[in-house]
């Protein structure tokens, strides 16, 4: 079919704030912490329990694809609770990594545990983001790695999906240096499977940069609730010493990342929005939330577990390094531009590997509906200026859509492509998006 005669990628018309917002919203579990507790959970010594769990196309990539390598994963009462059953790892499988960064970056390692070869690949946008580093990291390891296309050197080590690890029963482990500079995930995904490592693991990063330290603290704290003996006194090094894990019934924390555009549009539309079930001591880089958005103009407070975000509709620019917490940046580039002077985001040069090119695509968009916003080394200046309604692009980008809706709070006219990308994390975000708008009525 050409062009010409393809239909337009249906859109959804992001609704305008008709008045300040007062709205209580209920946010899924953590995808980040999800993903490590199944992965913790399908490699433990016993039967263990998630509750809470995020069910979204993320989660259920990992659960199908721990399915795939062994494990049994059953829903309990509710499909937000897991029964996770480990078994022995089992080869001779596919993973279908959709475009979950957790999912292409964690399971390699678990793969390499594995009676025979695991291939593993995923959606078109998948295919072109980092996995170098992870799977150098296998094969220093003893693991052999290829690259399953017809015609491809075996010799070669694949730097992007697809890739088969082939692996042996058991993996020696031992020591291994990792960039990690464009992706902390990297890291993580070798630390979850090492306690399994007949040698433990000994990992140094040895990049410029380390981006999104909270989630590799949150790979540590979940491995150390499990039993895990984890070494991380010297920056950049972690060592996981062999040993079992142990089977637990946890429960997951709201997702505060996925928190975020909601309580960012107190700030954009004014009014109050509320959050039950914030984490008083948490790993999650969402954490920032209520300090950024105070920065902005907004105030909080946290009482009984509700995080309640209060503004008057006027924002103010930021100037913030979101090194830590870069999967934020698309909730704060879109209050920057709805801000009454300059922004500028820093230390998320590795933004360029996530789901899409997300500077790009943020400062393409940005400037489409009117505004002005610059890519740098590592981030984005934004300028605001008035804004006006078009279509705008997604990318195959949950956070696009997202950050998409937020402008669309106070831009007449913003229709978000493809907004069904949220499902990536949040599969009702339309609906509860209107939810916190029709409780303003
Ligand atoms: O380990 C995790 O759960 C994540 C780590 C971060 O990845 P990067 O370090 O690649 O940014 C984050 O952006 C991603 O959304 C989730
Ligand atoms: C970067 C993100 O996802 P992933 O886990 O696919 O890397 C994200 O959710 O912002």
């Amino acid at each position: 079919m050409t062009s010409s005669t393809t239909a337009p990628a249906p859109t959804w018309e992001a609704p305008l704030a008709g008045a300040p917002l007062d709205a209580t919203v209920e946010i899924p579990g953590s995808k980040s912490l999800t993903n490590r507790l199944l992965v913790l959970a399908a490699l433990a010594d016993g039967p263990g329990t998630l509750r809470g769990a995020l069910r979204s196309r993320d989660a259920d990539l990992m659960i199908r694809a721990l399915r795939a390598l062994g494990a049994r994963v059953e829903e309990g009462d509710q499909p937000s609770t897991l029964h996770v059953t480990p078994g022995p790892v089992t080869g001779d499988t596919e993973v279908d990594t959709g475009l979950a960064g957790t999912v292409m970056r964690f399971l390699p390692p678990f793969a390499a545990l594995a009676d025979g070869p695991v291939r593993f690949d995923g959606d078109a946008e998948a295919r072109v983001r980092p996995m170098l580093p992870v799977l150098a990291a296998l094969r220093t390891l003893g693991i052999t790695v290829h690259d399953p296309s017809a015609g491809s050197d075996p010799a070669a080590l694949p730097s992007h999906l697809p890739f088969t690890v082939e692996g042996r029963g058991s993996v020696p482990g031992g020591a291994v240096d990792v960039d990690a500079s464009e992706s902390s995930q990297f890291v993580s995904g070798l630390l979850l499977a090492a306690a399994r490592f007949e040698r433990g693991l000994s990992l140094r990063h040895i990049g410029a940069t380390l981006p999104s330290l909270p989630h590799i603290e949150m790979t540590v704290a979940t491995l150390r609730d499990v039993g895990v003996v984890v070494d991380d006194s010297r920056d950049g090094m972690w060592d996981v010493s062999p040993g079992p894990i142990a089977a637990r019934d946890v429960r997951v924390e709201p997702d505060l990342s996925n928190a975020a555009p909601f309580l960012a549009s107190a700030l954009a539309a004014g009014g109050t929005v509320r959050v039950p079930g914030w984490p008083t001591l948490t790993t999650q880089p969402g954490a920032l939330v209520p300090e950024l958005l105070e920065r902005m103009g907004g105030t909080y407070t946290l009482a009984d577990g509700v995080l309640s975000v209060t503004g008057t509709g006027q924002v103010h620019g930021i100037d913030v390094d979101l090194r830590a917490a870069g999967e934020l940046a698309p909730t704060f580039a879109a209050l920057a531009a709805l801000a009454d002077s300059p922004s500028r985001l820093r230390g998320i040069a590795h933004l360029r590997g996530h789901e899409t090119d997300r500077l790009a695509a943020l400062a393409r968009e940005i400037t489409r509906l009117g505004g002005r916003a610059e890519e740098t080394r590592d981030g984005l200046v934004i300028t605001p200026r008035p804004l006006h309604g078009d279509v705008v692009r997604t990318y195959a980008d949950h956070r696009m859509a997202t950050s998409a809706a937020l402008l669309g709070l106070r831009v007449p006219g913003v229709l978000v492509e493809n907004v069904g990308t949220t499902a990536k994390t949040l599969p009702d975000f339309t609906g509860m998006w209107l939810g916190m708008l029709g409780a303003a009525a």
